[in-house]
């Protein structure tokens, strides 16, 4: 299995270029298949996820060419499966986009319950709401969700809860229904503006995406097109928090600064210098950070998926911070990893009292998450001494080439398969 050996201690400095947004990718990807012209898409991530989700459309008969690391073409004419079911694609969240999709298209499609990091208990009740609202029948039949419609027809659809999922989902489905859909209490992160974007350049017909009311007026087909996806607001976040919590100076390039606001605005709290130009930030930290409380909430709140690695950050700060996660029930289990690198930290169901160490030590510690995953390895990059961060397949879901964006800042680490490479690596870097 592989693994992380850092050698931590040493702030990490330099730029790092951003890539694309997975959770843009992952609506994109799916939509593109419901053109039936060639689509070509642009700073995709090259991850996992991403990985996946591409086979997954291939196997049902969609053409998927690679250009280049960051560039595929997809073309949905020839598609001859409305059935997505195997091994991997029930282990990505999502998967359920592809239902969305191909519902929207063909009015029916079966694609595996999806999985996704064990944040919680993450119920699908609001993406079945909105397609029943449309008019298909769904079930749930052997791990399979089956929708099928007679014809889509738009209507008025009121989430019960903010949900990035169920809005990007129904969006999907609804673009090529008979009509008009309104979505009301819909989320608004970027990357819902990005997916709307990218289905308004095929053609679709979709108003408000970004507010809490999303228009859509239903159309017959899609064309082809060619789009870009924006950067990764996690990603560069992720930096953004390895630079307070090394005491480093990172500047993160190919952002969208406004993206990235509740996590600057919590970053200048902490005591970090920040400066930001069009489509850069620069964070610079040169002494142990500040305590301060965060709640995570939906876009333009602070993002759950920087919960674990603001928190790293805070771990190490002068004070004592409250850290409440609001949106998944389950997303501190890393706090016990991280207590093996001697952090100081009480978790009280949704609410983390963090008391700040003067320093963490390596220690060996497993991802149980993606996010979680990223962030046990900052702390390795800030610890004293070796850290070992195993089941690291989660972090290679979401983020491309960490292990190399992070040595370019100066990180000592390396990827290992074995006992023999680690000790190596040990040796080498002494
Ligand atoms: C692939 C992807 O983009 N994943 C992101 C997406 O996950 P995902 O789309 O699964 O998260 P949602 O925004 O849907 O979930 C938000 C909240 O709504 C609840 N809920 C959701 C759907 C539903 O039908 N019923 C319901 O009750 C969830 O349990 C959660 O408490 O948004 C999350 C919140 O920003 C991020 O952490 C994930 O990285
Ligand atoms: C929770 C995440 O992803 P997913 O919803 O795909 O599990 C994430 O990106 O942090």
């Amino acid at each position: 299995m592989e693994q992380y050996i850092i050698k931590g201690g040493n702030p990490l400095v330099g730029e790092v270029n951003i890539s694309g947004a997975k959770n843009a990718a992952l609506g994109i990807l799916a939509a593109a298949v419901m053109s039936n012209d060639d689509v070509l898409v642009e700073n995709m991530p090259n991850v996992n996820d991403t990985n996946i989700l591409l086979q997954a459309i291939a196997s049902v008969g969609a053409k998927v060419e690679r250009i280049d690391n960051n560039t595929v073409k997809i073309n949905g004419a020839n598609i001859r499966s409305l059935c997505i079911d195997d091994g991997f694609i029930r282990k990505i969240r999502a998967s359920y986009y592809l239902l969305g999709a191909l519902l929207g298209k063909y009015k029916r499609a079966r694609v595996a319950l999806p999985g996704g990091c064990a944040i919680g208990s993450r119920p699908i009740d609001q993406h079945i709401k909105g397609f029943r609202a449309l008019g298909a029948k769904v079930s749930i039949e052997n791990g399979m969700i089956v929708a099928e419609a007679d014809q889509l027809v738009g209507a008025h659809i009121y989430f019960d809860v903010v949900t990035v999922g169920a809005t990007i989902n129904v969006m999907l489905a609804a673009s090529m229904a008979e009509g008009r859909t309104v979505l009301e209490n819909a989320a608004k992160e970027p990357h819902i503006v990005d997916v709307a974007n990218f289905l308004n350049s095929m053609g679709a017909d979709i108003k408000g995406a970004g507010t809490d009311v999303i228009r859509i007026r239903g159309v017959k087909r899609f064309k082809g097109t060619e789009y870009a996806i924006i950067p990764d607001q996690i990603e560069a976040g992720t930096f953004m928090c390895a630079a307070v919590a090394t005491k480093g100076d990172i500047t993160v390039k190919n952002v969208i600064p406004k993206h990235l606001e509740s996590i600057t605005a919590k970053l200048l709290e902490m005591g970090a210098q920040i400066e930001e130009s069009d489509d850069a930030v620069r964070v610079v930290a040169t002494r142990r950070c500040h305590p301060t409380n965060i709640k995570t909430l939906p876009y333009p709140g602070f993002p759950t998926d920087m919960q674990p690695q603001i928190l790293i950050a805070l771990g190490l700060s002068d004070g004592t911070s409250i850290v409440t996660e609001s949106i998944f029930e389950n997303r501190f289990k890393y706090v016990d990893e991280l207590a093996r690198m001697g952090s100081n930290i009480k978790v009280e169901g949704n609410t983390a009292f963090v008391t700040g160490v003067s320093e963490y030590r390596g220690a060996k510690v497993t991802a149980p998450d993606l996010r979680a995953g990223a962030a046990l390895v900052i702390a390795g990059l800030a610890a004293e001494g070796f850290t070992t961060v195993d089941d690291i397949h989660y972090i290679q879901r979401g983020y491309e080439n960490f292990e190399g964006k992070l040595r370019s800042l100066g990180g000592m680490i390396e990827r290992v398969n074995s006992e023999k490479e680690a000790q190596k690596f040990k040796l080498k870097i002494g």
